[in-house]
């Protein structure tokens, strides 16, 4: 197992034992980018819930969306998060609508310390108008669509255990943000999980 790579690195590792690390959050906020990042510096295995859902079904996000639509990859994306939550503790990306779903942010609230990556409006359409990979955005006006699903979502994100301002910052600032936040959480007497 790869060792932290920082003092800062290395005191989140320690807070964090055996627990998982996992990111929620719209489509665009950094939870892969991020995600790896953070994964790297603290020596810890990284998934990515899209990735391994991809990897399973040998079929692309868009592929999966059209030929099972939504309810379908729900489940697996279910199935997923279950899945590696369970064999050992690693940091996890999951995609914008893993924490939406009930069941989904149940095992996320039981199975690990959730990190929301909380962006406004014009990071968010900066990021994802770059890349045409995301199906729920494939609308006529796909920025407000995000901007819709931000109203319906923000409440729910709002539940993770900790925020973050994922800013149009390098994405080292944000790591070292969420490890910063990671100890605070967790020296907060929390030795439940
Ligand atoms: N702090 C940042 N600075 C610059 N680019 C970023 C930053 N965070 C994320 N990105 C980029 O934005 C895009 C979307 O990020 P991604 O991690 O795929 O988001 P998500 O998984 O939350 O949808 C990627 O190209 C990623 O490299
Ligand atoms: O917000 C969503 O419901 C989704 C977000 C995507 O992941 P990212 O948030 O990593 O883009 C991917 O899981 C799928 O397209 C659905
Ligand atoms: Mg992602």
């Amino acid at each position: 197992m790869p060792h932290a790579v920082s003092p800062l690195a290395e005191q989140a590792r320690s807070a964090l034992g055996r627990r998982n690390l996992v990111f929620v959050g719209l489509m665009g906020a950094g939870k892969s980018a991020i995600g790896r990042l953070v994964a790297q510096q603290l020596g810890m295995p990284f998934v990515d819930t899209d990735t391994e859902i991809e990897r399973v079904s040998r079929m692309t996000i868009g592929e999966l969306f059209a030929a099972y639509g939504e309810p379908e990859f729900r489940a697996l994306e279910t199935r997923v998060v279950r899945r590696l939550l369970r064999s050992g503790s690693k940091v996890v990306s999951t995609g914008g609508g893993a924490f939406i779903n009930d069941r989904t942010r149940r095992q996320i609230e039981r199975g690990g310390v959730s990190v929301w990556l909380k962006a406004d409006l014009e990071v968010l359409w900066e990021r994802v108008n770059k890349r045409d990979n995301r199906p729920l955005l494939k609308t006529e006006n796909p920025k407000q669509t995000l901007e819709k699903l931000m109203q319906d979502r923000y409440p729910i994100y709002q539940r993770a255990d900790i925020t973050i301002s994922s800013r149009d910052v390098r994405k080292e600032v944000i790591a070292d943000d969420v490890m910063h936040a990671v100890i605070a959480y967790l020296s907060k007497g929390r030795t439940n999980r």
